[in-house]
């Protein structure tokens, strides 16, 4: 099979270097373009020394022009941009005839209006939103195939939908008493110059932000309802650590009446059991960021608290892997009829 050449659109970020440490190996994938307006020019191996003597690490960088992307061939793109701008480079080159993998929040939400609420400006692309499809393969497995603009989920949406979506379909837990607490490294925030996430000030810190109202809220928000069938309002409590990466999440709600706990674990396993990233831990089990960095798996474990009648399930995943970079491979391999696996087999 012929190898499906590909592009990243800010391939100098944090999700970018996961994309090309996963494309420049991935058996199917011919790495045609890499954009950096600040690399433009410089061999990719001469900016990121870990992937020299790698195939296609001596190709250079060039600039975020959309007619230069699609004149290198490239079939698809993953966009590694900021909210805002990824929307516009995303219409530039679906209109050139390529399918797009996207992981910004800019076609995660289906309503305009509440991306405003949440983004603070006008939605950049509108027209598009009600073709993305919210790139999460264990749910949306087969719109992904279908899609040509995937909106690759957020790191912290993807660790607390996961864990939800089965309990919620099967109707065991009360929608309005779900609280999500989630513990993120450093990588969460992107690489950019920023005081507050320097060495010093984040080394010996863990401190709540973002609350009542994180932007994540919005896409939890919309994809639990879909699950639940009716619109579902949660507590969300983001946490900075001191980690370069992971996210640790452990989410409370109260089972309905009269339900057996049991049947927690079942609706996981019926959801799950054959997904090929999804990690059981059973009843009892604690997820740990130290067994999924720099993988795409997720972990999830459970317990029963009958003291309250509430369940707690705990998450880990790699904010950069299963919660971005990885997660948009996932995809990419649905999309090209590729095991959902191809290039991702990493522990
Ligand atoms: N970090 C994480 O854990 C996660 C991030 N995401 C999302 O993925 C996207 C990328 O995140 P991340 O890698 O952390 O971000 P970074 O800040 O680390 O990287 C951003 C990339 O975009 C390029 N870029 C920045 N501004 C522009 C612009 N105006 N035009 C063209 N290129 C630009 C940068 O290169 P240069 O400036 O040289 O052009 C760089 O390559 C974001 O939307 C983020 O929210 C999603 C899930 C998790
Ligand atoms: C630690 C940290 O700052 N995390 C980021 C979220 C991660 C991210 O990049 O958000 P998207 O997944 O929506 O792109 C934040 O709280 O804004």
């Amino acid at each position: 099979m012929e190898r499906i050449k590909t592009a990243i659109v800010g391939a100098s970020g944090y999700t970018g270097q996961e994309l090309l440490r996963l494309l420049l190996v991935h058996p199917q994938v011919e790495l045609v373009a890499a954009t950096s307006r600040q690399e433009a020019g410089k061999p990719l191996s001469a900016v990121f020394p870990r992937f020299r003597k790698l195939p296609g690490a001596e190709l250079p960088f060039i600039e975020p022009d959309p007619d230069a992307i699609a004149a290198t061939g490239a079939q698809a793109a993953f966009l590694a941009l900021p909210h805002g701008v990824a929307a516009e480079i995303a219409t530039a080159l679906l209109e050139r005839g390529l399918k797009v993998i996207d992981l910004s929040a800019d076609f995660r939400l289906s309503d305009a209006a509440i991306y405003e609420e949440f983004y603070g400006h006008a939605h950049p692309a509108p027209a598009l939103l009600d073709e993305a499809v919210y790139g999460l393969p264990e749910v949306r497995e087969d719109a992904i195939k279908a899609a040509r603009l995937i909106a690759s989920p957020g790191c912290y949406p993807t660790s607390i939908i996961l864990p939800l979506v089965p309990l919620l379909k099967a109707g065991l837990i009360d929608p309005e008493t779900i609280v999500a607490n989630s513990l993120s490294g450093v990588s969460g925030a992107g690489r950019k110059a920023d005081i507050s996430l320097l060495f010093v000030e984040c080394n010996e810190s863990v401190r709540a932000y973002g609350i009542p109202k994180h932007r994540h809220l919005s896409e939890i928000e919309q994809e639990l309802s879909l699950a639940a069938g009716e619109k579902v309002t949660i507590t969300f409590i983001p946490h900075l650590i001191p980690v370069n990466a992971g996210i640790a999440t452990t989410i409370t709600a109260k089972l309905r009446g009269g339900v057996d706990a049991a049947k927690v674990g079942e609706a996981l396993e019926a959801a799950y059991s054959e997904a090929p990233f999804v990690r059981l831990l059973g009843k009892g089990g604690c997820a740990d960021t130290k067994n999924v960095t720099r993988t795409n798996f997720i972990d999830i474990g459970w317990h029963h608290d009958s003291r309250t009648g509430r369940v707690i399930l705990t998450s880990a995943e790699d904010n950069l892997g299963k919660g971005a970079g990885s997660q948009a491979v996932q995809s990419f391999n649905i999309i090209f009829g590729l095991p959902q696996t191809a290039g991702l087999q990493t522990a």
